[in-house]
């Protein structure tokens, strides 16, 4: 049988008096494309913050590829494998793309080595999302949709075994979101991908499986057709969100 390659068990944080999530449930299984939905504040950006160690639980459990990781720091988890780009553009604007992901292919290399594998991870990661013609040019002279493919090459760099993705489509333009869904498709050939997405015919296009989040806990999961049936989730969400 196929192990998991993520799981979260009774998943909690507290942020003061406030549950950000609570008791979370879940496993991703390898080769999975799974997006989050829910509405605003329901917890989707602090579940995938603990799932990477960008901040620790309150109380619960983390396995990845059938090792604790729940208390591990966050580099320690981007050498088992997870990896992450978040809402928030995290490109060095003065850094050319090339060396923005030369430092993520640095962040790999435990053993020193050459200057030949970094030129040849960060090439390969750029050459991935279309940027290679682009290597040289300054991050913060690039396009947005290119920032933000670049840091898609970033996390890719690290040769994840899962990538997280946090709203990555915000702020494309609908040409832009259709290379940005091949993109995806292409990636999830060799990672498991973690997508928080507030687009639904993204989602919906290109999830296996979704998962919903209100108010810090997991409401429901499915394949999109059972998530577009299910009339706990257009409650809480879609008829939200369409008004
Ligand atoms: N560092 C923090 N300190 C205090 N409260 C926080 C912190 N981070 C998140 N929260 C709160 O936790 C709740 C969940 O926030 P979170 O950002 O995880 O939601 P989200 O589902 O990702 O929302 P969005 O779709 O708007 O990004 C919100 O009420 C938010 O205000």
């Amino acid at each position: 049988m196929t192990q998991p390659l993520l799981t979260t068990k009774g998943l909690s944080r507290d942020f003061g008096g406030l549950r950000a999530v609570d008791k979370a449930d879940f496993t991703l299984m390898p080769g999975e494309i799974r997006a989050i939905i829910g509405p605003n504040g329901a917890g989707k950006t602090t579940f995938v913050s603990l799932i990477c160690g960008r901040i620790l639980p309150s109380s619960g459990a983390i396995g990845f590829n059938g090792a604790e990781i729940t208390a591990l720091p966050a580099y320690r988890r981007v050498r088992l494998g997870i990896a992450y780009t978040f809402q928030v553009t995290s490109v060095f604007a003065n850094l050319s793309a090339y060396d923005n992901v030369a430092l993520s292919v640095q962040r790999t290399l435990t053993d020193g080595r050459s200057r030949g594998a970094v030129r040849e991870g960060a090439m390969k990661a750029l050459e991935q999302v279309g940027l290679a013609d682009r290597a040289g040019t300054p991050a913060g002279q690039l396009a947005y949709g290119h920032q933000r493919l670049l840091e898609v090459a970033m996390g890719l760099a690290l040769q994840p075994k899962l990538l997280i993705l946090d709203e990555p489509t915000q702020g494309l333009s609908d040409g832009e979101i259709e290379g940005f869904v091949a993109l995806i498709r292409e990636i999830a050939r060799e990672a498991t991908v973690l997508i928080i997405e507030h687009n639904m015919p993204v989602v919906m296009q290109l999830a296996h499986r979704i998962t919903v989040f209100d108010a810090g806990r997991i409401i429901a999961e499915g394949d999109p057709a059972e998530i577009r049936t299910n009339t706990q989730v257009q409650e809480a969400y879609l008829g939200a969100a369409h008004g």
